[in-house]
């Protein structure tokens, strides 16, 4: 069994009507309403990354709001574990585009927001001084986040994420606004990360070299509504480097292509 099976998913986004509907004004194109995705069948096994691609406004986040449990489906079922998804679960954590970390709370108290349950304080200790140290943040446990670089603070969230020990991690541009360099050395992390914890992990990203260097499998979106344009597993030997690998750089220009780019930059 997949770790995530999405069948027959459509979302539509209700607007408000102008006219009243008819037999021959079917509800996704009535009125305002959106139809963003359309008829998704997609499974996600355990512990595989996979990076989602598409056209800005194609319904990627609306996607894995869904899958994470924020919003319904219009049509069809996510399950998750075997378990139809009905709303946010402690299993799935959602890492979002901009920080989330609290601002009145420290590194220290962030990374250990999902760990209040735990009654052993050394135990709760230990857990979040691991995790702090996993991201490389040591030393800034009681900084608040408007201390932080953007990197730092990307890390942080990170391991907030990771220390509640999730059975799915759900990344929408984890590296947006980060400089170049950062955004680099933060791919890295994720990478070697997910190489050690195995977690399954979906990453929305605009970037194709991310989702070539990153991912176990891609899956790309057609334009609105969207639609499965390419779901293709990424075999090529880690570390990956687009110059050392013909295959890897020639499925790099294809996807460019097929994301309407004609020439590969
Ligand atoms: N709550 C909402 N109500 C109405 N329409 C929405 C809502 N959320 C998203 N949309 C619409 O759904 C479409 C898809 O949005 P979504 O944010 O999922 O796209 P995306 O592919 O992640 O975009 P981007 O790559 O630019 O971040 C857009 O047209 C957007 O306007």
């Amino acid at each position: 069994m997949s770790h995530i099976q999405i069948d027959n998913l459509t979302k539509i986004y209700v607007g408000r009507r102008t006219q009243p509907r008819t037999m021959h004004d079917p509800e996704e194109h009535s009125g305002d309403n959106v139809l963003v995705l359309n008829n998704i069948n997609l499974a996600f096994e355990e512990g595989e990354m996979v990076c989602i691609l598409g056209p800005s406004g194609c319904g990627k986040s609306t996607l894995l709001r869904i899958i994470a449990g924020f919003e319904a489906p219009t049509y069809g079922t996510v399950k998750v574990g075997g378990r139809k998804v009905r709303g946010p679960s402690d299993q799935s954590i959602f890492v979002f585009q901009h920080s989330g970390l609290y601002p009145w709370m420290t590194v220290y108290e962030n990374v250990g927001l999902g760990l209040r349950h735990i009654d052993d304080e050394e135990d709760k200790h230990s857990r979040i001084q691991e995790h702090v140290e996993m991201v490389e943040l040591e030393g800034f446990e009681h900084y608040y986040p408007h201390q932080l670089s953007g990197g730092m603070q990307r890390r942080a969230e990170l391991a907030r994420a990771i220390a509640v020990n999730p059975d799915l991690l759900i990344m929408d541009e984890p590296f947006s606004g980060l400089d170049f360099l950062t955004h680099m050395k933060m791919r890295e992390e994720v990478v070697n990360m997910h190489e050690f914890l195995r977690k399954t992990t979906l990453v929305v990203t605009h970037d194709i070299d991310d989702a070539l260097i990153m991912g176990d499998r891609i899956v790309v979106l057609s334009g609105r509504p969207s639609a499965i344009k390419l779901v293709h597993v990424l075999d090529f030997p880690r570390p990956r480097n687009f110059e050392k690998d013909p295959g890897l750089s020639r499925l790099r220009s294809e996807i460019f292509l097929m994301l309407g780019v004609p020439y590969a930059v």
